[in-house]
């Protein structure tokens, strides 16, 4: 169960002000901090050499995920769902008394970090709250963007926080299993009382990185986060069915040179091997992604949905989180607790350690691969 679900209700009260009123104070922005995407078929070789670049990846599988970019048309759906995403959020924060500018920077794509951080400045801002599009802690998810961040910022009269890697939070598992029950029930239309199984979905990442990420303990890494969420979701949405859900966690995703390890099992071959244990469908619950950015689009609804049906297998993939309230609810209570912290209000439970110590680190410090 993620951590807030042991401990109930966390430090600190809600975020209010002496007066009474809901405060971002002291930061008078919040940046959106995401990976970025092409919009248009000239931007795709250009954003995968920015997504590539210093990281080992064969040329081969560069052209290969550029090929699916060009499937749909050369542009990725992450732009306008981080839009939506933004609108949402704008709103929640508006419905609580708090106005304040929600900008996007991206670390591959335009507008990049630098482009959002000169519009920042020359708009007086000085504190801006970040808030990074991935749920879960890795050098990938969580490190590279307080890296780049604080590269953008570097000699600017900006100073950008990020807010905590949310996995851990009851909200993110509740949204998340609330897109589980109806996907069922989608499948149960195709298989009725037929055994079926959940395949809950992420990002695979390098061993290495998997065993650097969070603080490298075994039960704080990557996967451990993901196995815990998906363990949470299950439960939730077992409850809510009145059945049981088997489950595994399954990765997707997989880049870099052929004889580096990554997180495994892949989607497709897990696919292949619950049809040879007499499940009769499946659910595909992407909890590694917020919005059905290009892994969704591309690995799952084309690659995997296309492996089920070779296989004669009834595939549902499951929403993913971006469209519901209680996400953005979520994410803006989490904005303001930081926004608390920061005042003093609230004591500090940052998890991330990246302006402290070593954490989510790319590969295990002192190893050479
Ligand atoms: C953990 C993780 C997330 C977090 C989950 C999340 O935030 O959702 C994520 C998100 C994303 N990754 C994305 C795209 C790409 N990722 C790549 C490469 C890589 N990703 C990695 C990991 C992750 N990636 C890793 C370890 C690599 C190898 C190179 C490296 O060490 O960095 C490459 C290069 C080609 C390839 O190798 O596949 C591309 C084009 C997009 C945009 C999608 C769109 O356009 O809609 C998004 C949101
Ligand atoms: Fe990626």
């Amino acid at each position: 169960m993620p951590r807030d679900q042991f401990e109930g209700v966390r430090p600190g009260d809600d975020p209010v002000d002496a007066a009474g009123d809901v405060s971002i104070a002291p930061y008078t922005a919040v940046l959106f901090a995401s990976y970025g995407g092409p919009d248009k078929p000239a931007d795709v070789l250009p954003f995968m050499r920015n997504a590539t670049a210093g990281k080992n990846i064969p040329d081969e599988r560069l052209v290969q995920v550029s090929g699916h970019y060009e499937l749909f048309g050369g542009r990725s759906p992450i732009n306008e769902l981080n839009a939506a995403l933004m609108d949402a959020v704008r709103a929640e924060l508006a419905s609580r008394g708090v106005e304040v500018p929600v900008v996007i920077g991206n670390r591959n794509w335009h507008p990049l970090f630098a482009e959002t951080v000169d519009g920042l400045v020359s708009d007086g801002h000085e504190r801006v709250l970040g808030l990074a599009t991935s749920a879960y802690q890795s050098y990938s998810s969580c490190r590279q963007y307080c890296e780049d961040l604080v590269r953008a910022t570097d000699g600017r009269p900006l100073r950008v926080d990020k807010v905590d890697p949310f996995w851990d939070a009851p909200e993110f598992a509740e949204a998340n299993a609330r897109a589980l029950v109806a996907a069922v029930g989608t499948l149960r239309e195709t298989v009725g009382d037929a055994p079926i199984r959940v395949l809950f979905v992420t990002h695979s990442i390098p061993i290495a990185m998997n065993e650097a990420s969070s603080t490298g303990e075994p039960a704080a890494r990557y996967d451990a986060q993901h196995l815990q969420v998906a363990e949470a979701v299950a439960a939730l949405a077992s409850r809510e069915l009145g059945e049981e859900l088997g489950w595994d966690l399954t990765y997707c995703s997989r880049s870099g040179a052929p004889h580096v390890p990554w997180l495994e099992p892949d989607v497709n071959e897990r696919l292949a091997g619950v049809q040879g244990e007499g499940v009769a469908g499946v659910v595909a619950a992407p909890i590694g992604f917020i919005s059905d950015h290009m892994e969704v689009a591309y690995d799952l609804d084309t690659e995997a949905s296309a492996t089920a049906a070779d296989l004669g297998l009834p595939y549902v993939r499951a929403a993913t989180v971006g469209p519901d309230s209680g996400f953005a609810s979520l994410l803006v209570d989490r904005l303001l607790e930081r926004a608390a912290v920061a005042r003093g209000e609230r004591p500090d439970d940052t998890i991330c350690r990246f302006s402290t110590g070593a954490c989510c680190l790319s590969r295990p410090e002192g190893a050479t691969r």
